[in-house]
């Protein structure tokens, strides 16, 4: 039977990229993904925006919603310091099959923990089950009509602390206009949008950066 997108872009990494060098783990993406076939990666353009982001806020704790074939956790994780950790969360087992794969070639397996399941099952059983208290940083990239509850069970479990960063993915394309008008309309949030474009496209899309402020 004929392979999935993602058994391809697992393809172009083990052929292009170097085991355990994560940039070229993640330009070989870049160039399958805008020479051959696109795919929804968050890509070269947003994924400048979203290192800067991590750089910035250091974080020893990140979650990340939506995990596809690994990208964005690789580029997270590549700038993550020695004993930070990375939880990212993937829906559909045979993408998270091939995360992994993508996650180990590129030497990161250490940093990342990648768990399968959906967002509105797992947020409640983080604390207890992944001893984690709060994040510092996350990345949503998974259902868009899911950033806004998905935030809200943050909140209410307790997820979130003074200068916790959530980074949205898409809040133009496909858009999540009911978290955007949340974050930027709530007290509780100190909201920025940085333009830019779909990935490999001269589309519109952007990235939303709110900061929980308790
Ligand atoms: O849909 C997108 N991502 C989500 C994929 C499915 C996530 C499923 N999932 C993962 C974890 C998880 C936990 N709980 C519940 C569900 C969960 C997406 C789409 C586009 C896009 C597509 C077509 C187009 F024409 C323009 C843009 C671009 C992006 O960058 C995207 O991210
Ligand atoms: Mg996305």
């Amino acid at each position: 039977t004929r392979s999935t997108r993602p058994q391809r872009l697992l393809g172009a990494v083990q052929k292009n990229a170097t085991r355990g060098d994560p940039g070229s783990v993640i330009q070989a993406i870049d160039h399958y993904c805008r020479n051959k076939e696109w795919a929804m990666n968050v890509g070269d353009e947003k994924g400048c925006i979203l290192d800067s982001v991590v750089s910035e806020v250091n974080p020893a704790t990140v979650l990340e919603l939506g995990t596809y074939c690994g990208y964005s956790t690789v580029r997270i994780a590549r700038l993550l310091p020695p004993h930070a950790k990375l939880i990212t969360l993937e829906f559909n087992p045979a993408v998270a099959a091939i995360a992994r794969q993508v996650i180990a070639w590129a030497g990161l397996e250490d940093k990342v923990q990648l768990v399968e399941g959906a967002s509105g099952d797992f947020i409640p059983r983080i604390k207890e089950q992944f001893g984690v208290k709060t994040f510092d940083l996350v990345f949503l990239d998974h259902w868009k009509e899911y950033y806004l509850p998905d935030t809200k069970l943050m909140e209410e479990c307790g997820l979130l602390r003074k200068g916790s960063v959530l980074l949205a993915d898409n809040v133009v394309c496909p858009g999540a206009p009911d978290y955007l008008e949340y974050v930027r309309s709530s007290p509780r949030y100190e909201s920025r949008y940085f333009k830019s474009h779909l990935e490999y496209t001269k589309v519109e899309d952007g990235l939303e950066k709110s900061v929980f402020l308790g």
